[in-house]
Parts: C-alpha cells; structure tokens; sequence
C-alpha cells in the first residue's frame, strides 16, 4: 500500500515515521511537485491542486476537523478529487480535550467575574462584586457534533443549564437540544454564554450577525472556536458597544493572521487566541488514520466521512 503525504507545516519526517509504524507494510512518502506516482491514500491539509488530480485514490484524509479549506478548493477545481473517492477527517484525536479545556476555563473566568476584577484591578480598586447565580448563567452550544459534544459533556459538571443546537435533535445528558432553523430563536431565549462549535457551511457562514447576538440574554458572552467566518466581526463589535455582549473570546478570525489594525486587538472585552483551540495531535491522528484505513481494508465500517454535498 501507498501513502503520500503533504501538510505545509507539520514535521512531516516524524509523521511519516509514526505511519509506516502504525501500518506495517505501508510505503509512506512526502508527497513533492512532480511526484505522479501511484498512491492508494493521500493524507493532506491545504493540498495543491496537482498532488490530487487524476489519481484514482481509496481515500482521502484531512489532516484536522474542519474540512471547509478542501471543499472550498474542490468547488473551485471539481477535478482535483473525483465524487467516489471518500474524504475523511480527524474526529475528535485530542482536539475534544483541548476544546473542553478552552471551554470549561472561560465559562469559569466569566462565571467568577474574573474580567470585571481584571478591569478593576487596573484601576487598583479594590471591590467585591455580587456573585452571577448558575441559573443566570444558560450556556448554549451552537454545533453538536464530535466536539460541542465534548464541551458538553465537561461543562455538565458544573451545574450551568446547558443547551445545544444541531441540524439533529441530540440526546445528551443534562442537555436540552434544539434542532433546525426553526428552533433557533428558543435556543438563543435565555443564552447567556453562547459558544461556536459549527462547521463553515453555506448555511452557518455569517450566522452569528446583528440579528442573532440580539436575541441572547443581555450582557451575554460569545466564545468563537470554530471559524472566524461564522461572525460578523462589525455586528460583534457593535454588540459591545451597546451592552448587549458583555465579552468575546475568539481563537478563530475572518482573516487569519489577524491584521493589526483590526479593531479586535485593541478591544478591552475581546480576549484572543491564535487558532489555537484544537490543534492536530499526531500520535492521535496518526492511530486513528491507521485504524480507518485498516477497516477500510479490510472492508469494514468506519466513521469520519465528509459528505461533500453538507459540507461537513
Ligand atoms: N479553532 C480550532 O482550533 C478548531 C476549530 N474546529 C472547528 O470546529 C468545527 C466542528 O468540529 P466537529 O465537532 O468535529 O464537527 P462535527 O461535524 O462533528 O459537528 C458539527 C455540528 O454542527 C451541526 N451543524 C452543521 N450544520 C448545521 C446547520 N446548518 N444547522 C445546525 N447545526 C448544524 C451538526 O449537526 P448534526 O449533528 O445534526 O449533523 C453537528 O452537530 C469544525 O468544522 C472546525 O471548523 C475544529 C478543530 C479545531
Ligand atoms: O482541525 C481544524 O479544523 C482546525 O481548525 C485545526 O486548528
């Protein structure tokens, strides 16, 4: 079996290494301009154009959850990856942990008002403030999927009503679940901590606007971890402007980097990570591709597949 591999960051040498050792056998190579040797599966992130087309592969997988960069190149090429060939993506593979440590810690930092102690605290006042009751304190996550679920299930510890949102109604414990368009209105009623967790699909692009930050709680919270497209950054800043929100933690940007003379940096509410949320685990990633393509193999069942036409 033939692997390529091309990911324009990661160390390519140790993933390589830990593949071939995952998957006896398997002749893995880095794939380079020029290289139009046969391959069985290709593993990728932001892949050229020319690394794809015309191969007849098993499979495809991305090498992260968010499989939006691929589709968007594929609409723009159709004939870099042919409709019968199967396009996976990391599920979960570390990024589950790391968003329920993201999560769980903001919730907190708001919950215990650790930002107004931080602004007060720069004006070297000493002041304590009335305590945020849990009750007040509705958390609602957009995107049920492999990781708004794992958010969930860390947050449902603490106590805090939980809610989530999906194209599918979700049966998770301690969770009330909204599902569709149509269910969108009651599930932002009451939303005071309103966390991301969406694929970017033509139907999420530009969700969190005006119209929707309007319809949470006042003085609510946004925690963006999922794509920067998602908000409307002028209708989000507007929204602090008049109170509505009370603070922002984003990881992810409609511009990635962030320009600096984008008013988000200077903003004294908006906290900010480098899209740095979740980030690819290799030795997760590498047993869990391992592992599918064993199945795959062998012609067993597997899950990760993209469908192309949901785009998630
Ligand atoms: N900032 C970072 O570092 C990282 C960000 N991400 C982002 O997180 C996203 C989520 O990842 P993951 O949980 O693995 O994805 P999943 O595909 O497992 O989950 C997506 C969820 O969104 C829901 N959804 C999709 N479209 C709609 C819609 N139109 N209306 C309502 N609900 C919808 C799905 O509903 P249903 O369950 O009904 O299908 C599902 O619950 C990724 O796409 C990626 O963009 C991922 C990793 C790191
Ligand atoms: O895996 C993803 O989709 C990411 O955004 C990684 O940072």
């Amino acid at each position: 079996m033939d692997i390529i591999f091309y990911h324009p960051t990661f160390d390519n040498a140790y993933w390589i290494k830990t593949l071939s050792a995952a998957l006896p056998g398997a002749r893995v190579r880095e794939w380079k301009r020029g290289d139009n040797e046969p391959a069985d599966y290709a593993l990728v992130w932001h892949p050229p154009v020319e690394m794809l087309q015309g191969r007849t592969l098993k499979a495809v997988f991305a090498l992260g959850a968010g499989v939006d960069s691929i589709l968007s190149k594929l609409k723009a090429h159709p004939e870099m990856l042919a409709e019968s060939i199967p396009l996976f993506r990391l599920e979960d593979t570390g990024m589950g942990q790391q968003m329920q440590e993201y999560a769980v810690s903001q919730v907190l930092h708001w919950f215990r008002r650790f930002d107004d102690y931080q602004a007060l605290k720069q004006q070297a006042r000493w002041e304590p403030l009335a305590d945020y009751q849990r009750e007040d304190f509705t958390i609602g996550i957009l995107g049920a999927g492999v990781l708004g679920a794992k958010v969930a299930e860390a947050l449902a510890p603490w106590g805090f009503p939980l809610r989530c949102w999906s194209r599918t109604r979700k049966d998770y414990p301690g969770v009330t679940s909204f599902a569709g368009m149509e269910e969108l209105p009651q599930f932002l009623q009451g939303t005071r901590v309103l966390i991301n967790l969406l694929p970017n699909t033509a139907e999420t692009v530009g969700i969190i606007n005006s119209g929707l930050l309007n319809q949470l709680a006042d003085h609510s919270y946004l925690m963006n971890l999922a794509r920067g497209v998602h908000v409307i950054e002028a209708d989000l800043l507007a929204a602090l402007e008049r109170g509505k929100l009370k603070g922002a933690m984003l990881d992810v940007y409609s511009k990635e980097p962030l320009p600096a003379e984008n008013p988000l940096w200077a903003h004294p509410r908006v906290a900010m990570t480098p899209h740095v949320a979740a980030v690819t685990r290799p030795a997760e990633a590498v047993a869990y591709i391992a592992r599918t393509i064993t199945h795959l193999e062998k012609g067993e069942p597997v899950t990760g597949q993209v469908d192309r036409q949901r785009g998630y």
